[in-house]
């Protein structure tokens, strides 16, 4: 018994949204002063400059799971203003909020960075120039600037926050073949289900967890239909989440006839979008396999197409074992891939 009775198991929608507000730390004021030591009466002019205001960094890392933790404004470190005997004011630090790896930040509707790898940064909102202080006026003609300049104020932007699944495992169908009831049934996650095209409407992800506490996170993705890759039915915006899966679960409808086609469309849509998305570590589960039709149109499935099948009923609950386990062979062999090319897994 390798596989835990999928019940402690949670649920997360992975569209994350946020919009923040960011202003970069403002510049410090230039100092104004003039030296002054005992019996020497006219000092030079020795006012320093203002430190710079500090930037807003949004920062991936992938400690963070979601965007729950970004607050709706951040304000940056102001600069100091510059003192007497040239001293310059100091910076103000960097702040850096953390973003999930995955996050895409955009502006005006336009994507503006894309932060997919641990440590990656984006500078949000630059901080303020610090002024220029008293000293930097001196020249010959003027020998005693009393001019000196303001900082300058942070930049300014509103920005929306989006975070992209990172998903191992998604399940890729046309509506109806059972995503939904199929995720329901090997987590705890409680997608809508119904006897009707595009129940689903947003990404959810399910998490399976094992009895050696590996989980495994799979995405139930809305129904993709003929065109999808043109955009057709909410098409792009779904093949986007499918192309972040490290493996594809497809889902065929075994009680339709001819169910190959429908795998043939499917790879061929993923294709189109991307090459090479189709030919993603897979497994094609044909579902439905407690009605009639299925049974007939199984055998026929399997010799019409060279991956692996899996027949199961997610309404009924047959077989899911074997998905199971096949679905933690395919986790292994992605977690080793990634580390023989010295990349970090993902993990939950
Ligand atoms: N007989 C039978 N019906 C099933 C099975 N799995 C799902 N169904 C039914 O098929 C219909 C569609 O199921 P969903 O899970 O909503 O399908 P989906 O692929 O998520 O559909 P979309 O979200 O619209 O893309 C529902 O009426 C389910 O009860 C199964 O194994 N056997
Ligand atoms: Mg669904």
């Amino acid at each position: 018994e390798m596989v835990q009775n999928p019940s402690l198991l949670q649920t997360r929608c992975f569209v994350d949204h946020r919009k923040v507000r960011v202003i970069g730390g403002q510049g410090g004021g230039g100092g104004h002063s003039f030296h002054s030591e005992p019996r020497k009466q006219f000092g030079g002019p020795d006012g320093g400059n203002g430190g710079d205001g500090g930037h807003v960094i949004f920062k991936a890392d992938q400690q963070i799971r979601s965007l729950s933790s970004v607050l709706p404004f951040y304000q940056g470190f102001h600069g100091q203003r510059g003192g007497s005997k040239n001293c310059y004011g100091a910076n103000g630090a960097y702040m850096y909020i953390k973003v999930p790896v995955g996050t895409l930040v955009k502006e005006d509707g336009k994507i503006v960075a894309d932060l997919t790898r641990h440590g990656e940064e984006y500078v949000a909102a630059y901080g303020g120039a610090g002024g220029k202080g008293n000293r930097f006026f001196l020249s010959n003609d003027n020998r005693a600037p009393t001019l000196f300049t303001p900082g300058e104020p942070g930049q300014e932007r509103v920005l929306h926050l989006e975070l992209k699944t990172t998903a191992h495992a998604g399940l890729v169908g046309f509506p109806n073949t059972g995503k939904s009831s199929l995720l329901r049934a090997i987590s705890n996650a409680k997608p809508a289900v119904a006897a009707y095209p595009f129940t689903t409407l947003n990404p959810h992800v399910g998490i399976v967890h094992y009895q050696d506490y590996e989980q495994i996170a799979v995405a139930d993705i809305p129904g993709l239909i003929r065109g999808a890759h043109q955009n057709r039915g909410l098409g792009m915006a779904f093949l986007r989440h499918i192309e972040r899966c490290r493996f594809l679960l497809y889902v065929v409808d075994l009680s339709v006839s001819q169910p190959w086609i429908q795998l043939q469309d499917l790879k061929y849509e993923l294709e189109q979008y991307k090459k090479g998305l189709s030919k993603r570590p897979c497994v094609v589960i044909g579902n439905k396999i407690d009605l009639a039709q299925s049974r007939i149109n199984l055998p026929l499935l399997k010799e019409q197409i060279d991956d692996r099948v899996i027949a199961l009923s997610a309404l009924m609950g047959n077989n899911l074992e074997e998905l199971l386990l096949h679905l933690r062979e395919l986790y292994d062999s992605y977690v080793k891939t990634e580390q023989s090319r010295g990349q970090i897994p993902v993990k939950w």
